[in-house]
Formats: C-alpha cells, sequence, structure tokens
C-alpha cells in the first residue's frame, strides 16, 4: 500500500521583522539598580501592525530603544531583518537605523528650517540615495500632503506635521518603523487620520509598525497588543478593540509572566 502523501512543505512563512531575545536591561548599580527589561523575548512579524502597552515605568520605551539599536541590552540579542544588531558598533547602528528603520515621535521632531517635502526627503538624502519618486508621491498622497509640501513645520498644525513625520518615517520603505506615542500630542480628529495611515501602510504597502501606546483606541488599530509589566510581557492580544485591550489592561499587574518570560 502505498504511503499517504507527506504534508505538503509550507511555502509562505510569515518572517519576523524584528526578533528579539531575551533581553535584559538593566540601570544603575547595587541597590539602586533597576531592571527595565527581564528576559524579553518578542517577535514583531514582517507587515504587520504591533502596539506595545504597559503601566508607566513597565519597560515599553526601553524595549523600543533596545529594538531600534537606540540603547544596548546587557543581555540578548535582536535582529533587524537579516541583521542582528547586537554588538554593532556605533557606526553601523547609526546606518542600519538610517537604512532599515523609520521613527515617528511624540513631538514630531521635524527639522524647524526645512520645509515639509525637505523633512520628508531628508532620510534618503542622508543616506546618499535616491528617493523613488513615485513612492514618495504615494505616500504624500496617502497622507494628503500635496499642497502642504513648501511649508515649515511651524505653519503646519500638529496633525500635519506628525503626518510629515509619516511620510518622513516611510520615505525609504524601511524594515519596520518605529512610532512611540505617535498620536499623545494630537487631539482625536488628527490621531484618527495618523492612525488610519498607519493602519494603511501596513495594510496597502506591507509596511510592519510597531507603536508604543498609552491609548487602548489607539492600540485598537494594531493587529496585535503586547502587554509589558514590571520589565516582562504579561499578555499579547491579537485582534484588540478598545474594550478588549482595556479589559486585558484590569489587573494584568498581577498576572504571571507568559511562558518563556522573566527566568
Ligand atoms: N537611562 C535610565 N537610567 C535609569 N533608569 C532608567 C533609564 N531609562 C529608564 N529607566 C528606568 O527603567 C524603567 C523602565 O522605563 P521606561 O522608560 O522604559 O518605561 P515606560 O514604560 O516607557 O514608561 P512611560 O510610559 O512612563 O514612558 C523605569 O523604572 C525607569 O525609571
Amino acid at each position: 500500500m502505498p504511503l499517504a502523501n507527506p504534508p505538503a512543505p509550507q511555502l509562505t512563512r510569515t518572517r519576523a521583522a524584528v526578533d528579539a531575545t531575551n533581553l535584559l536591561r538593566a540601570y544603575g548599580s547595587g541597590e539602586a539598580q533597576v531592571v527595565a527589561l527581564r528576559n524579553v523575548s518578542v517577535q514583531f512579524a514582517s507587515g504587520a501592525f504591533t502596539a506595545i502597552m504597559g503601566p508607566s515605568g513597565s519597560g515599553k520605551s526601553t524595549l523600543m530603544h533596545c529594538l531600534a539599536g537606540l540603547d544596548t541590552v546587557d543581555r540578548g540579542s535582536v535582529r533587524i531583518g537579516d541583521t542582528e544588531i547586537t554588538g554593532l558598533n556605533d557606526k553601523a547602528l547609526t546606518r542600519l537605523r538610517r537604512d532599515k528603520i523609520g521613527f515617528i515621535f511624540q513631538q514630531f521632531n521635524l527639522l524647524p528650517t526645512l520645509t515639509a517635502e525637505e523633512n520628508i526627503l531628508l532620510p534618503a538624502s542622508i543616506a546618499g540615495a535616491k528617493a523613488d519618486p513615485a513612492w514618495i508621491g504615494r505616500v504624500i498622497a496617502t497622507l494628503d500632503l500635496a499642497d502642504r509640501l513648501t511649508h515649515k513645520p511651524t505653519e503646519l498644525s500638529g496633525g500635519q506635521q506628525q503626518r510629515v513625520a509619516c511620510a518622513r518615517a516611510l520615505a525609504t520603505r524601511p524594515e519596520v518603523v518605529f512610532a512611540d506615542e505617535p498620536t499623545g500630542n494630537l487631539d482625536t480628529r488628527s490621531s484618527g487620520e495618523v492612525l488610519r495611515f498607519l493602519r494603511r501602510s501596513v495594510d496597502d504597502f506591507g509596511q510592519t509598525i510597531v507603536m508604543v501606546t498609552h491609548d487602548p483606541s489607539a492600540a485598537a488599530h494594531a493587529d496585535r497588543v503586547v502587554f509589558l509589566a514590571d520589565g516582562q510581557i504579561v499578555e499579547d492580544l491579537h485582534r484588540p478593540t478598545a474594550d478588549s485591550v482595556i479589559d486585558t489592561m484590569r489587573g494584568f499587574e498581577n498576572r504571571v509572566p507568559l511562558a518563556g518570560e522573566g527566568r
């Protein structure tokens, strides 16, 4: 009797854009030591939108900074795309951030002397690369910025400035965009615009987004929410809604860390 066919090989597998293993990060020493990350292992799938949430001081910024090569870990490893970043020197890290990472900050961080268009094109020009005009045009159109390109940041509203920052982050088609409280300084309407753009950049452009937020309704735009408490991942919620995020946050500080964490 012929053997049954073996299962078909899995042809497509979601690759992690960012892969962190057993991250340990402590600040200070002795009695004053604060352990900001305790053996955190987490993967961020390519083409997915992930939010990181948790109480103040739980380690969200530390995690994001370690993932983006802005801070160094005491132990563990971080891979961005195909590049293991742990152990890279400052020059290599600068190049990696420039070539593979887009950043969106709460305070927008646009250069005040440059126009919106110059701000958007700056990362590509620093990288010595020529921006792809078709791609930049698509991003600018999606963000509805075409009639604002000659304006300086002071001539733009907060929401418009953050949309320029979004365009700047995507201009080089980075491996991953890290967004640190991107709606923290925006009103509800502008927040909605930025979050819908981030969502669209994942759905339509295949972008990978990792966003720190305190806002359950912002997190609800993500595919997944990773919750930190006291430097450990304590929950991992898929297909979140604002209500499920709020429910998860209630009392999650008292839960036992997920398997593999906190050893
Ligand atoms: N450079 C530093 N030196 C000393 N301690 C630090 C440093 N950076 C962070 N910490 C400490 O590490 C812990 C985690 O801080 P982190 O900023 O990552 O938290 P967070 O969740 O981002 O907080 P928030 O929501 O308030 O921004 C905190 O106890 C913080 O005080």
